[in-house]
């Protein structure tokens, strides 16, 4: 059906606007097919009367089965939006959703049910990962117990094909302080896993460890991911972390503000396979781009610049009164 509207060059018809709004409404919901969708999402804190917005209207949608990265400056706001999306803390405003879950309005009773079976998180410090007096089996079947619904032999079968596939198997009966720091953290995304949570989070995980440990842990993360097929959001300073994964999200003062892209490509002539990445920056819904500073600064632009639209991009320009 097409509606007729004529222009009489003073402004919209009542048919334009009409076609406009059904227009708009027609369009999906922001994030409507991700599993986790941050919506202008704002937290401020207060301290002593002095206010530290460590989130400024970050948006973030991840896919389900995405294995991606999230990095930033110190004091970026990264471990603020992690414990938002663990359930851990709550936004001042915008939207947040996860796996169905909108982290704003959920009840408490709701909100445990998903810290318990929606997400499951490995954090930095491995002692705050693992009960010190419980083994690895015991760690592992203890999100299962909380959740209450197995019995004791489907627990004790499924602590150990987890601990298998993630390649600790001999841990079993040992206690964290029996394991290397490589070896708990592995137990710790078992944990993280036990409950079958849709998404696993991870603060810095790698962060205590040494390199080649560091590559054993985010091998196990990339077989949660495949193998599972859990969707994985790892919070890293790990450059190797960030440039294995196929996406890597960064967040600069509370907004994501580039985005690395990364793909394999095969020469068709030779055949050979080589690993081909791209930077995007993130232009929100108000049109708000974050020009990445490396650019703005090699061509010292401050405050305002000159924009050019051409028929397939726009051109970004010093401003010339500057000069
Ligand atoms: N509970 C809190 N109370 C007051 N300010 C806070 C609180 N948590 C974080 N902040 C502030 O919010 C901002 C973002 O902090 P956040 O810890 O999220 O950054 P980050 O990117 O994770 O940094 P790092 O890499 O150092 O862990 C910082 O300025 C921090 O000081």
């Amino acid at each position: 059906m097409t509606t007729e509207s004529t222009t009489t060059g003073a402004g919209p018809t009542l048919a334009d606007l009409e076609q406009r709004a059904t227009a708009h409404r027609d369009r999906p919901a922001f994030g409507h097919d991700a599993l986790i969708s941050c919506d202008r999402l704002v937290r401020i804190f207060t301290t002593d009367g002095v206010e530290v917005q460590a989130l400024q209207g970050l948006d973030l949608l991840v896919r389900e089965g995405e294995l991606m990265a999230l990095v930033g400056a110190s004091g970026s706001g990264k471990s603020t939006l992690m414990n938002i999306l663990a359930g851990l803390d709550e936004p001042t405003a915008g939207a947040a959703k996860v796996a169905g879950y909108d982290l704003l309005t959920m009840t408490a009773k709701d909100r445990l049910r998903y810290r318990r079976e929606a997400v499951g998180f490995v954090w930095q410090q491995t002692a705050r990962n693992l009960l010190p007096y419980l083994t690895a089996s015991q760690n592992v079947a203890l999100p299962m117990q909380l959740r209450g619904r197995t019995s004791r032999s489907k627990k004790a079968a499924r602590a150990a094909e987890l601990l298998d596939l993630l390649g600790v198997a001999d841990c079993r009966n040992r206690r964290p302080q029996q394991m290397s720091g490589g070896q708990q953290q592995r137990v710790a995304i078992a944990v993280a896993l036990a409950n079958e949570p849709k998404v696993l989070l991870a603060d810095e995980p790698t962060g205590e460890l040494d390199s080649h440990t560091g590559e054993q842990i985010f091998a196990a993360f990339r077989t949660a991911n495949e193998e599972l097929g859990t969707t994985v959001v790892i919070v890293t300073h790990d450059q190797t972390v960030a440039t294995e994964v196929r996406r890597t999200v960064a967040i600069r003062d509370g907004r994501t503000s580039t985005e690395v892209l990364r793909h394999t490509q095969v020469d068709a002539t030779t055949g050979q396979e080589s690993l081909v990445s791209r930077e995007y920056a993130m232009l929100d819904r108000a049109g708000r781009l974050q020009l990445p500073a490396e650019y703005t600064e090699s061509l010292e632009m401050r405050d305002r610049v000159m924009l050019e639209l051409e028929s397939d991009h726009i051109q970004v320009w010093p401003d010339d009164q500057e000069r």
